[in-house]
């Protein structure tokens, strides 16, 4: 037997202790007897599996492990208090109405859930106009969650997501110009006063997803004439990429588009040389925390993010097309979700993010507690 067939029938048999530790000894005496024929120059650094035969060597292999403070799970919160819809596209998630959340969110927090992001959804006929007015409605149910989160969850980090598509009777993520496309200025206008409302009622975090150019600057300026910019996070969808992964998104959120397509300011799934200008732009403009959205079909730019904001955290959103696609794909039999759902993390957390918003959050929690 040679030694190196030796050497991989221990591999085999790594889980059986008992065999293992005869196999090493016999390796060990194989070694020493033929210790003189055995080169040991030269080669050295060929030898790896060494390095991760143990299951803890395996996960120091990692710069990054998941842990749950990384995780922030999404919330969509309906205007109906007593709501709670299962979203028939995004697997085992709701939509859920203000009597119904912290019901809910009180056991996921004693699992060690950290975060939440909030997306508003007005289901109320008439409460979706031209400009969005329902997103700041201090009545509506973004504010009313942030308040209830602050008061019953005192370490639970809340974000915000600001944007206008859920509340515009148009759906489009900004104010329009009579030809149907984006008025920047007006949009920015809006955008940063909706991002103040948010901050103000006590969101920890404000993340504008609505990609209109110049927004952070607006936003930090205000939280900094305010008086708040020093305790509130300012997180940048950065780079957004339009494409065909948002589709369980928006039925939950009932933020399709009425017309067009968010082409004109959602980034082409090609253009990283935009993502990166955007990226660069944002972490001028005063961000502190810099996102990529989708995650794993985006990989390249959670690096580049990495690379040019290298002081700043990156944070991915494992988006609702990216969730369903890993359920469908474990119902299909191709493999196994939980599996799956850590090798997409892990890969997320690869490429340089160290923040991952997740529709997984809850079967993390469970997850990383054995
Ligand atoms: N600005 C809206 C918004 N904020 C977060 C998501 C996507 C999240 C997901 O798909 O899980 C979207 C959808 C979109 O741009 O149409
Ligand atoms: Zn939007
Ligand atoms: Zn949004």
């Amino acid at each position: 037997m040679s030694f190196s067939s030796l050497v991989s029938d221990l591999t085999y048999r790594d889980d059986d202790r008992e065999s293992r530790v005869s196999h090493l000894s016999r390796a060990r005496s194989y070694a020493s007897t033929a210790a003189t024929s055995v080169s040991i120059s030269g080669d050295i650094s060929s030898q790896l599996h060494g390095g991760y035969s143990h299951p803890l060597a395996r996960a120091w292999q990692a710069e990054r492990q998941l842990t749950k403070s990384m995780l922030i799970y999404p919330l969509f919160i309906s205007d109906q208090p007593d709501e709670e819809t299962l979203i028939p596209s995004l697997p085992n998630q709701h939509r859920r109405g203000l009597n119904k959340l912290v019901p809910f969110l009180e056991p996921l927090v004693r699992k060690g859930l950290k975060s939440v992001i909030l997306f508003g959804v007005p289901m109320a006929s008439g409460s979706k106009d031209a400009l969005g007015t329902a997103a700041d409605d201090p009545k509506g149910p973004v504010i009313q969650s942030i308040q209830l989160l602050r008061r019953r969850f005192r370490d639970l980090f809340i974000v915000a997501d600001v944007c206008l598509c859920e509340y515009t009777s148009h759906g489009h993520c900004g104010i329009l110009r009579d030809d149907g496309s984006l008025n920047n200025t007006l949009s920015v206008e809006r955008i940063s006063d909706v991002a103040m409302a948010y901050a103000d009622a006590g969101a920890h975090c404000v993340a504008p997803s609505d990609m209109n150019d110049g927004r952070i600057r607006a936003i930090k300026l205000k939280l900094i004439e305010a008086g708040i910019a020093h305790q509130v996070v300012l997180m940048s969808y950065s780079a957004k990429f339009s494409g065909c992964l948002y589709g369980p998104f928006r039925d939950a959120a009932g933020s399709c588009p009425s017309f067009g397509d968010r082409r004109c300011y959602q980034l082409p799934p090609g253009g990283r040389g935009l993502a990166r200008r955007a990226i660069v732009r944002d972490i001028n403009e005063g961000a502190d925390i810099i996102m990529v959205k989708p995650a794993s079909q985006y990989l390249d730019i959670i690096s580049d993010a990495k690379e040019l904001g290298k002081d700043l955290p990156v944070a991915a959103y494992q988006v609702s097309g990216e969730f369903a696609m890993i359920h469908a794909a474990a119902k299909a039999g191709v493999f196994d979700l939980k599996a799956m759902a850590f090798e997409a993390t892990e890969g997320i957390l690869r490429a340089g993010a160290s923040i991952v918003v997740s529709y997984f959050t809850p079967e993390f929690l469970d997850w990383l507690s054995n």
